[in-house]
C-alpha cells in the first residue's frame, strides 16, 4: 500500500483537556532559598521564626543616660553594673547596662556638681514630674518577640516589611517556593520591533507585553530570542542557553504547517514530546504544548497577538501556577449578555465587557487584533453550541486586572 504523503495530523485536544493536560503534566519546581533583598513578592516555602529574642538585649529608647536609683546620680564608668545612685551615658539603640531601673532622656538631666564638688546628674526643669518611671523608655529584650517565636506563616507573598521583620529576626536567607523561568523565543523575519513597518512586515505586539503578563501568572522572565523563518534559526533560538536557565520556553508565531513554520520541525529534531498540538479553541487552535528532553517545557502561542494572548492564559497560565505551587487559575462565571451563535467544532474565548452586569462581547476581536483584548473585562470561555442570552458561562479575569 502507498505510504500517505503527510501523516495525518492528531485530532485537537477540546479545550477543557488542554487546560487541565498543562496543569496535570508539570510538578512544582522545588523551593530554595533566596537572599532577603530578592525575596520581595516571593511565596514563602516554611515558616520563618526568630533565630533570637527581638530585640536580643534590652536597649535605651532615648538619648540620654541609665540611671538607677533616685538623683542625683554620681557617673559611673561605663561597661559595669549600675548600683542605686549610679548613671551612665546611653544613645538610642545602645546597650542598658544591668542594674539600671530607666533612662533619662537628656533633655530632662543636666551635670553639675555636689556640695562636694562632684560631678553629678541631676533632673532639670524640663523633666516631668517623676521622670524617669522604673522601666523608661528601656525596651526589653524580646519586647517584639521570643526566641524561635513564629514571625511569618508559610504561604505568605513576601512584601518588604516581612524581609525587615526577618532581617530583625536574625535570618539572611528565606526559603521560597519555586518561580518558572521563562525564556521567550520570537519568530518571523517579518516581525520589526520599533517604529512604522513597511507593508509585509508588523511590529512586534509581544515583546512590550509578553514579560508583563508573564510575571502576573507567576514566572518571570530571563531571556528573549529572535528566531527567523528558518529551521537552524529555530533550533539555535530553542538552544539551552548558560545564562537564562529556562524552566518554560514561550514562543510565538510558526505554528502552522506552512513552508516557514519551523516549530514543529525543530522540536522534532531535538526530540521533544508534543503533549499538546492544537486545541479546539477559537482563536489559538495552533497551539503547541512540548517537553523537551533536557525537561524544559515549550509553549508555542500562534503568531496572531489575540490568538497567542488566549493560549497563554488558556494553557501557559495552568502550566506555569503548577510549576509555582499555585493552584489551578480560578475561572469565574459571567452572565451572557448578547446571544453568540453555535460554532462547529472548537470553542470560543471571546474578550468581554461588563455593562449593566451582563457580560458582551467586545468589537474588534479578530485573532490578529489587540483592541477588543485591550478595552476587555475578561475572557468568556463559549462552548461549541454558542450561548443564549442571560446564560452563566465560565470566563477568566485579565492576568493583569
Ligand atoms: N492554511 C492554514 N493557514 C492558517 C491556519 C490554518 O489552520 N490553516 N491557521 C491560522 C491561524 S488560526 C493562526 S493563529 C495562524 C498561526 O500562525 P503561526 O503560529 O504559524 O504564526 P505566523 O504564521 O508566524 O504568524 C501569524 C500572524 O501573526 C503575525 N505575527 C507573528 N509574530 C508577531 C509579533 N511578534 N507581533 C505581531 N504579529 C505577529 C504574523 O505576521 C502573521 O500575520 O495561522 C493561520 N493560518
Ligand atoms: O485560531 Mo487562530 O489562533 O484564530 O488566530
Amino acid at each position: 500500500m502507498e505510504e500517505p504523503a503527510t501523516a495525518p495530523r492528531p485530532l485537537p485536544h477540546t479545550w477543557e483537556e488542554a487546560r487541565a493536560l498543562a496543569y496535570g503534566v508539570a510538578q512544582p519546581l522545588p523551593a530554595h532559598d533566596v537572599p532577603l533583598a530578592q525575596a520581595a513578592g516571593r511565596k514563602l516555602a516554611a515558616d520563618v521564626h526568630s533565630l533570637h529574642a527581638m530585640p536580643h538585649y534590652a536597649s535605651s529608647a532615648m538619648d540620654g543616660w541609665a540611671v538607677a536609683g533616685s538623683p542625683p546620680w554620681i557617673l559611673a564608668e561605663p561597661g559595669r553594673r549600675l548600683s542605686p545612685g549610679q548613671a551612665v551615658p546611653v544613645v538610642t539603640g545602645g546597650l542598658i547596662p544591668a542594674g539600671a531601673k530607666a533612662v533619662l532622656r537628656s533633655e530632662s538631666g543636666t551635670l553639675s556638681t555636689d556640695d562636694d564638688g562632684l560631678p553629678v546628674l541631676v533632673r532639670n526643669g524640663a523633666a516631668r514630674p517623676g521622670e524617669p518611671k522604673n522601666g523608661q523608655h528601656i525596651r526589653p529584650a524580646g519586647q517584639e518577640a521570643a526566641a524561635g517565636e513564629l514571625l511569618v506563616k508559610a504561604g505568605v507573598r513576601l512584601n518588604p516589611a516581612h524581609l525587615a521583620l526577618a532581617a530583625l529576626g536574625g535570618l539572611d536567607f528565606l526559603s521560597v517556593l519555586g518561580r518558572p523561568a521563562v525564556s521567550l523565543v520570537l519568530t518571523g523575519d517579518e516581525v520589526v520591533s520599533s517604529g512604522i513597518p513597511d507593508p509585509g512586515h508588523v511590529r512586534d505586539a509581544f515583546s512590550p507585553q509578553l514579560g508583563g503578563v508573564v510575571e502576573a501568572l507567576g514566572g518571570s522572565v530571563v531571556g528573549l530570542q529572535r528566531a527567523g523563518d528558518s529551521l537552524p534559526s529555530m533550533l539555535d533560538a530553542l538552544a539551552d542557553f548558560d545564562d537564562d536557565p529556562a524552566d518554560v520556553v514561550i514562543t510565538t508565531g510558526a505554528t502552522g504547517h506552512s513552508r516557514v513554520d519551523f516549530l514543529r520541525p525543530a522540536l522534532r529534531q531535538m526530540g521533544a514530546t508534543l503533549h499538546i498540538d492544537g486545541i479546539a479553541m477559537r482563536p489559538g487552535h495552533p497551539t503547541l504544548l512540548a517537553e523537551l528532553p533536557d525537561g524544559r517545557f515549550v509553549v508555542g502561542l500562534p503568531g496572531n497577538p489575540l490568538a497567542a494572548m488566549t493560549s497563554l492564559i488558556s494553557i501557559g497560565a495552568p502550566l506555569l501556577a503548577r510549576l509555582a505551587s499555585l493552584p489551578m487559575p480560578a475561572t469565574v462565571e459571567v452572565v451572557c449578555g448578547s446571544p453568540v451563535k453555535e460554532y462547529h467544532g472548537p470553542t470560543r474565548l471571546m474578550p468581554y465587557r461588563l455593562l449593566y452586569g451582563l457580560a458582551s462581547p467586545c468589537a474588534f476581536t479578530d485573532s490578529a487584533m489587540m483592541r477588543g483584548l485591550a478595552a476587555a473585562d475578561g475572557i468568556m470561555v463559549v462552548p461549541p453550541h454558542g450561548a443564549k442570552m442571560g446564560e452563566t458561562l465560565t470566563a477568566f479575569g485579565l492576568p493583569w486586572a
